[in-house]
């Protein structure tokens, strides 16, 4: 309690009512948003229920945590309308008394905004433009736009994009041809562009810095999607691509893929991918690594007392502790063996040991929210590194 009011008492009238005009507006936007989905759902009273809303007297505005349905079924809600998160942009980017008194009022002007958007989008040609910016359309034949279609809803960074925005990238691929054994993407050149490979084979090479050695990762094939991380990171290029053969590609320019792709997916990927550079276990993975691992992940909850893990059954899945603490209890003599919390991670052993059995019951301390890897995207993802997982894990 002391800490709290020790932030609060140093807000600034000024900060305090950009504050509460920037609260009352998502308020207005989560009201309408909420009764747009209440509308959609066809059956409004059905839907207040399901949402933990009262129906007698005074309604609680309270949204569980708790995921309705089963496990790894619900975290295609993460691109909606989250006002939790907005909140936190609000207060987490609340401009200093200064800034906001040379505004002239508590409002941050035009100025200011576009000086704090550059925070984001990093090149100053991207600053500027964010708000005017259209992008391109070009002719496309009902072929090529269902090529293009079924590749970006193949591809993770896209898949959940509403149609809109699917449509609006569509129209603004560009068609563009290598010959055999052209260099598409150089390692360590600046990103300009994201690419859809329609027809043709790539090679994807990576370079170790340290050994200075190089190896050839992967081929890339026809529906794939590439060139993604430069723009997302702002990194330079991290591998090089070189068509093994004639190809045709369809090429995004980046600020098409900033507007439309990374503003809805990678804001939540970015809170995850900062959590998992935090995780020991996964120091040594590289960026890549850790991105596809991110996108294999997903959100479970789990109340006070439910059992996660059963000592006995097959292992289906790996956990990583988001949130909440759990219990490792051996049935017999119902011992604890330890307490896990965040950051931590459990379930690994059942699937590096394809025989292997539960060896302990996980159960769920407090509420957790858990980040949850199935069996199968642990072995396209984690394969190389269950030796490593094994080691560090002392039983
Ligand atoms: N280890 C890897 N395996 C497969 N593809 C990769 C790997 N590393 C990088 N890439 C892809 O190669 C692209 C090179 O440019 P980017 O770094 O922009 O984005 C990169 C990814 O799309």
């Amino acid at each position: 309690m002391e800490e709290d009011s020790s932030i609060f008492s140093s807000i600034s009238e000024n900060e305090t009512k950009y504050i509460q005009l920037k609260i009352g507006s998502l308020l207005n936007r989560s009201f309408t948003e909420f009764i747009s989905q209440a509308k959609k759902s066809g059956d409004y009273k059905k839907f207040l229920k399901a949402q933990d809303l009262q129906e007698e007297g005074e309604y609680h505005f309270i949204k569980t945590d708790k995921e309705p349905s089963s496990p790894m079924s619900k975290s295609e809600s993460e691109d909606q309308f989250d006002p939790a998160h907005e909140f936190i942009e609000i207060i987490c980017n609340v401009p200093s008394s200064e800034e906001l008194k040379s505004s002239g009022n508590s409002i941050p002007n035009q100025k200011y905004l576009k000086k704090k958007r550059k925070a984001v989008f990093s090149n100053p040609e991207d600053v500027f433009n964010q708000e005017s910016f259209v992008p391109p359309k070009y002719e496309k034949a009902e072929s090529e736009r269902v090529k293009i279609k079924n590749a970006l809803m193949n591809n993770m960074l896209t898949k959940k994009l509403s149609d809109e925005s699917i449509n609006t990238l569509i129209a603004a691929f560009q068609k563009k041809t290598f010959n055999k054994d052209d260099v598409i993407i150089q390692y360590g050149d600046d990103g300009k562009e994201y690419f859809v490979l329609e027809a043709g084979v790539l090679q994807c090479e990576v370079f170790d810095e340290e050994t200075k050695e190089s190896s050839v990762t992967r081929t890339i094939t026809e529906g794939n999607a590439f060139g993604e991380l430069a723009l997302l990171y702002q990194t330079p290029r991290s591998a090089t691509i070189t068509a093994l053969t004639d190809c045709t590609t369809w090429v995004l320019d980046q600020m098409t893929f900033k507007t439309v792709i990374m503003a809805s997916a990678v804001k939540e990927r970015n809170i995850r991918l900062n959590f998992i550079d935090n995780i020991k276990v996964f120091e040594k993975m590289s960026r890549y690594e850790k991105v596809k691992l991110l996108d294999g992940l997903q959100v479970q909850y789990f109340e006070s007392s439910d059992v996660i893990v059963k000592e006995g059954d097959a292992g289906e899945y790996f956990y990583i502790i988001e949130e909440g603490k759990v219990e490792c209890i051996k049935e017999d003599g119902k011992e604890i063996i330890r307490t896990l919390d965040q950051g931590d991670y459990f379930g690994e052993l059942a699937l590096i040991e394809s025989e292997q059995k539960r060896t302990l019951t996980v159960k769920a301390k407090s509420l957790c929210k858990l980040l949850v890897l199935n069996k199968d995207t642990f072995y396209r993802v984690l394969g190389s590194f269950s030796n490593y997982l094994k080691k560090d894990y002392k039983l």
